[in-house]
């Protein structure tokens, strides 16, 4: 331990919510192991709060409700922020960065939208911003990206990033359980964001994507950057349509190495698919969080745990906390933001995807034959067809091949303008089904 640090080092935790809460908890009942493993004790000094006497479980004395005079505090060394959103919060921790403080967060709807400015800040003052627990809750995602695969060339990231959704989209296909009421057990399991629409229409997943690309891809990408459709337009009808297929609905993150080796590209979304029930993903239930990354060298690496909720979440701040403790006590710091490859964000619209589309329909002579043509229009070529039932009770139900999402578009909506159509009951993309 060097000559400074033979005290403890002093944590400013900004936000005590349900995260919050469980690192304050943590930080006093496991002090002794983490002093041990840091080489020397985290010590809480301050906890900024939206209003005092909500917090009855921590050291009154600590709590303030001015958070920018804490992160200012000169005996302040590092700073856990846990309050969400962009503002104040971006301005606090670029206040933290300037005055030397390393930072931990948890927050990726910031890191998604100004990551950069955070990250010039931590480099050009020689500190460290560390946020393990933004992507993917409890589950090691980042620092592998970040260190571990630093050496090899990253093709694809794609996975369940939002616990909440899963959550919902789990009960309703088990249980046939209500959108609303599931979204209400998520959020009182403190799943869910502060404002959980940030969950159900996919703004908190497409952050991560953005994270996850940023990392994987060596390019900044923001949460703008990420074509984002959420689960609120997921009906009954499509999971029925699903099980039928032998699939499940889930809302999946993609982030895949695109274009040509000349003109290379990063395509990242996030959207509710269809997968087959063989699928790895389609067996993660719960909150749980489950990501792939595909790389050269590597071959395929699943990474799977818990991606929402006190404990899960509070395990990565703290995970976070001691990395730059002891970055902070050997005098250096880990790697900060890479993004010299500077590639290119493809639009959706090029992205190659496949769709499934079933169809209520007259069962009379030419309309599939007027469906096929429809795809066929737009250069989409069908994977499988098949009709269920007959007369007004007729069903198409549709696969494609691969095409670009411009195209399955066009086709959906052209297929809307037939008046044989009755209604689309159910259109999703679908993924992880074999090559073509
Ligand atoms: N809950 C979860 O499972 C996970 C949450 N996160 C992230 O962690 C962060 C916190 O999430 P939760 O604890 O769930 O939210 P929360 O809403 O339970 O806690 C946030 C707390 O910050 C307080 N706050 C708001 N403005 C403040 C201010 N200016 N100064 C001091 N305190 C202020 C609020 O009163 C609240 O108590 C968010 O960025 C969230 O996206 C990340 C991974 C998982
Ligand atoms: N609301 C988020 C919390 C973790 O990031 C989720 O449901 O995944
Ligand atoms: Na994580």
């Amino acid at each position: 331990m060097s000559e400074a640090f033979e005290r403890p080092l002093r944590v400013a935790l900004l936000g005590c919510g349900v995260v919050g809460s469980a690192v304050a908890r943590l930080l006093t009942e496991q002090a002794d192991d983490l002093a041990a493993r840091v080489g020397a004790p985290l010590q809480l000094a301050g906890i900024a709060v939206r209003r005092l006497n909500r917090h009855p479980d921590v050291d009154q004395s600590l709590l303030t409700t001015d958070a920018e005079a804490l992160v200012s505090r000169d005996d302040i060394d590092l700073v856990v922020e846990v309050i969400g959103g962009i503002e104040p919060v971006r301005t606090l921790l670029l206040n933290a960065l300037k005055s030397g403080k390393s930072v931990v967060s948890a927050n990726k709807a910031l890191l998604a939208e100004d990551g950069a400015t955070l990250h010039a800040a931590a480099t050009a003052n020689g500190v460290d911003l560390y946020y393990e627990a933004a992507v993917a809750g409890a589950i090691p995602l980042l620092r592998p990206l970040r260190e571990s695969l630093a050496g090899d060339r990253i093709t694809r990231v794609m996975g369940i990033v939002n616990g909440t959704t899963n959550f919902i989209l789990s009960r309703m296909d088990a249980s046939g359980a209500g959108f609303a009421e599931a979204l209400a057990e998520a959020t009182a399991l403190g799943y869910a964001e502060a404002d959980p629409t940030a969950d159900v229409d996919g703004f908190d997943a497409a952050a991560k994507a953005a994270i996850l690309a940023g990392l994987a891809f060596h390019t900044r990408v923001t949460a703008a950057d990420v074509f984002r459709e959420g689960i609120s337009e997921v009906t009954a009808a499509d999971i029925a349509s699903a099980n039928a297929m032998g699939c499940t609905v889930k809302l999946l993150a993609i982030c895949e190495r695109s274009g040509t080796e000349e003109s290379p590209s990063v395509a990242v979304r996030v959207h509710p698919a269809m997968i087959p029930r063989t699928h790895p993903l389609a067996g993660v239930g719960d909150a749980y969080n489950a990501v792939f990354v595909e790389a050269e060298s590597a071959g395929s690496l699943m990474f799977y745990g818990r991606g929402a909720g006190a404990g899960p979440t509070a395990s990565a701040v703290l995970g976070d906390l001691v990395a730059v403790a002891r970055n902070r006590i050997s005098g250096s710091r880990g790697a900060g933001e890479s993004a010299y490859a500077d590639l290119a964000v493809q639009p959706i619209g090029e992205v190659q995807t496949r769709y499934h589309v079933a169809l209520d329909v007259a069962d009379k002579p030419g309309v599939l034959a007027s469906v096929a043509g429809a795809f066929a229009d737009n250069g989409v070529s069908i994977r499988t067809v098949r009709q269920e039932g007959r007369g007004d009770a007729a069903t198409l139900v549709l696969v494609t091949h691969d095409a670009p999402d411009a195209a399955l578009s066009a086709t959906v909506r052209r297929l809307a303008g037939y008046d044989f159509i009755r209604r689309a009951s159910s259109v999703l993309r679908v993924e992880g089904m074999p090559a073509d």
